[in-house]
């Protein structure tokens, strides 16, 4: 069985040299604990780092500096088949000329490990995947999912402390994709091994995590389980990053300690106080368009886009020189503003989140 191991990482720096001899920064100074049996995606833009760390915690990279603790061993300067780690790719990498059963075994061959015990263990891998009728099937005889379940079989069945993945899914098509997630949740929670999934795509992260790490430009913006990385950004990247984000402005003018009293353009919210702002300050907050309330009327403005998409409607409307974007959930229920008419709404105040500067 999968043991459940803790990993560390403490200040985790990764340092490319070009070869035009300069310096790319491309992880820095990173600080990150995985729990046992915790399921963690690294979630960022194109180039922020996630896939540099996941190939120094599986031992493709070496760190220019700091520790990857797995249990309580420093594995940061070890080769990859020396630490506790199993990784699934992107493009699967299985042995094309290799059947299924080879495939999941291989490693377990490579360690020499009776053939009966070999033969069990692939039993059980098969079994757990629903995928027993493929054994004899090679990796061109099956679709994409199938070949990326073996893939996932393959990884699983070597009993590894830590699963990696490195953006598994993106070779699939939508509605597999969807399916595959489901799946590889399922196995982990069964399996309960610890994992750590890189991924840019929010809601696959969404799905998956019990905890979301949302990187930019090598660093870690902000740790916490969905909910509080979609209803308690730290900062408006992150707000904007994970769904859709309105950002505006306003003014603390009451502190009634846990919650603040907020001027948004002469109308008063009491929110929760999220920052460590002062009475007087100019302050930046975020609302997600499902937030607003549009039988209510603390604002007029001028609808420029409005669009009825079935579960709900889409507006956007032009106040205070930005465009916001408003979601009306119950669309049965209302009467729809059309482009160039005005739209009253207000906002919730228990869904206004005040940013860090
Ligand atoms: N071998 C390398 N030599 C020089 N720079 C590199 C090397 N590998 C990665 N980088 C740079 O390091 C930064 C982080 O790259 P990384 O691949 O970790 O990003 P990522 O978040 O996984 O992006 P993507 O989603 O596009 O895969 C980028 O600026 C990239 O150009």
């Amino acid at each position: 069985m999968n043991k459940k191991m803790k990993v560390e990482i403490k200040n985790l720096t990764k340092t490319f040299i070009t070869n035009k001899n300069d310096q790319v920064k491309a992880v820095d100074n990173i600080n990150l604990t995985i729990n046992p049996g915790e399921f963690v995606c690294l979630l960022g833009p194109s180039g922020c780092g996630k896939t540099t760390t996941l190939r120094m915690l599986a031992g493709f990279e070496i760190p220019t500096k700091g520790e990857i603790l797995i249990g309580n061993e420093n594995v940061a300067n070890l080769t990859p088949d020396k630490r506790d780690t199993a990784m699934v790719f992107q493009n699967y990498a299985l042995f094309p000329h290799m059947n299924v059963y080879d495939n999941i075994s291989y490693g377990l061959r490579i360690k020499k490990l009776p053939k009966a015990e070999v033969h069990e263990r692939v039993d059980r891998i098969l079994k757990l995947m629903k995928m027993e009728d493929f054994a004899q099937r090679v990796p061109s005889e099956m679709s994409g999912g199938q070949q990326q379940r073996v893939s996932l079989a393959r990884a699983l069945i070597m009993e590894s402390g830590v699963l990696l993945f490195d953006e598994p899914l993106s070779n699939l098509d939508a509605k597999l994709r969807l399916h595959m997630r489901d799946e590889i949740r399922k196995i982990q929670k069964e399996v309960g091994i610890s994992s750590i999934y890189v991924t840019h795509d929010q809601e696959e992260a969404m799905g998956l995590s019990d905890k979301i790490v949302i990187m930019k430009d090598g660093t870690i913006q902000q740790i916490g389980s969905p909910r509080e990385i979609y209803q308690k950004p730290i900062n408006a990247f992150v707000a904007q990053f994970i769904g859709r984000a309105n950002i505006l402005d306003g003014q603390i003018v009451g502190d009634k300690g846990d919650t603040v009293v907020l001027d948004v353009h002469g109308v008063q919210y009491v929110t929760e106080k999220t920052t460590k702002h002062k009475v007087g300050d100019k302050v930046q907050f975020m609302i997600r368009p499902e937030s607003f309330n549009t039988s209510e009327k603390d604002f007029k403005a001028e609808v420029t886009k409005s669009v009825f998409m079935g579960s709900h409607h889409e507006y956007e409307v032009s106040i205070f020189g930005k465009t916001f974007e408003i979601s009306e959930n119950n669309p049965m229920r209302k009467i729809t503003a059309d482009v160039g008419e005005i739209l009253s709404f207000s906002m919730d105040p228990n869904s206004i989140h005040i940013l860090e500067k």
